[in-house]
């Protein structure tokens, strides 16, 4: 069979569930209870090989419907995406330069893990483009050598991280979540708001999961998901980013069953009850004045997907 022309991955956004932070470790990092929830908003990463490039290097480009987020990601070897290539290329036998064409969904730097699902979709475009036939269990080690997010959207639906956040267990879930995305102006970076963290908490305890949430997830009850939802991130980003404070207020005062910062933020999310209720909890939000623009979403979905 001849090799393909050209690969598309498509890969989803998370939003933590649980984010249980704990002291900063010795290598920097802090130790995580990350419960990872993959939603349908998707970036889509086609690769074409590039005769005129080494093996690995890579040359990008990217769209999107929103300018202000496209503009914010980087085009260089920076790239998570670029970084991905390049590290496979190391390891599969007939790798190639390539083209990577990012379509962009999932807003950047918002705390939704865009640059990582790009990288884990690299990774699975890449693999497939040159035939590499890498098992599972490796490009899963390859990605979480590229960040501490990116070996979850290789396998999305809900899983919770340990460690960094790179061990994966996946956990049940029964039934499909609704969702809202608050979308605001500007990013946030994750190095700053755990640096925050440690100034708000030097005493953090150890993190741990909790029983409430897993069982809410394999009830697929949404009101006690809804109730368990936390974020210990949330304060550090509240205190860079005040204007948050109002964004949560209006999701609550509009029903939401839970609301609370993505990751390290700065897009908040809003639990609903059904796909209804979260377009009148999107409408409500956009009415509020508190954010710039708001996606709804469904999750658990699938990790990354050659389409
Ligand atoms: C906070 C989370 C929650 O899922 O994601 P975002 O909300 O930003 O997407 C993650 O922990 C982010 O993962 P990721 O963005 O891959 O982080 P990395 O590239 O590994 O690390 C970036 C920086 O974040 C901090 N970091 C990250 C992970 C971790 N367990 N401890 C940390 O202290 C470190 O300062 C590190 O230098
Ligand atoms: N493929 C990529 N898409 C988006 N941002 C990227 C990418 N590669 C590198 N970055 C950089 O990573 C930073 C964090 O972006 P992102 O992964 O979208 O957010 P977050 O870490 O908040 O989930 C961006 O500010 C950007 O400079």
């Amino acid at each position: 069979m001849n090799a393909p022309t050209s690969v598309t991955v498509r890969v989803p956004a998370k939003v933590n569930l649980r984010l249980a932070v704990g002291p900063v470790r010795g290598d920097g990092y802090h130790g995580l209870v990350n419960v990872f929830h993959a939603v349908s908003l998707y970036d889509e990463v086609t690769v074409s090989p590039r005769s005129d490039l080494a093996p690995g290097q890579a040359v990008l480009s990217v769209d999107g419907e929103r300018p202000d987020h496209v503009a914010r990601v980087p085009l260089d070897d920076s790239n998570l995406a670029a970084r991905a290539a390049a590290l496979l290329a190391r390891h599969v036998p007939h790798a190639t330069g390539v083209h990577i064409h990012v379509h962009k969904a999932i807003p950047v730097a918002g705390g939704m893990a865009g640059g990582s699902a790009d990288a884990a979709a690299a990774l699975v475009a890449c693999d497939a483009l040159w035939e590499g036939d890498t098992p599972r269990e490796r490009l899963l080690e390859l990605a979480a050598e590229l960040g501490s997010d990116v070996a979850f959207p290789l396998i999305g639906c809900t899983a919770v991280g340990t460690g960094r956040g790179e061990q994966l267990s996946p956990l049940p879930v029964q039934g499909t979540f609704h969702w809202v995305f608050a979308l605001v102006d500007g990013g946030l970076s994750t190095t700053k708001v755990f640096a925050e963290y440690d100034r708000l908490r030097p005493d953090a305890p150890e993190p741990t999961l909790d029983d409430a949430l897993v069982a809410a997830l394999a009830a697929g009850d949404a009101r006690r998901l809804g109730a368990a939802l936390t974020n210990d991130l949330q304060p550090a980003a509240l205190a860079l980013r005040p204007e948050l404070g109002d964004l949560l207020e209006a999701g609550r005062a509009a029903g939401a069953l839970g609301a609370l910062v993505s990751g390290s933020g700065p897009t908040c999310a809003f639990l609903a009850e059904s796909a209804d209720h979260a377009r009148e909890l999107a409408a409500a939000l956009r009415a509020s004045g508190t954010c710039a623009d708001t996606v709804t979403a469904h999750g658990p979905v699938p990790g990354a997907t050659v389409v």
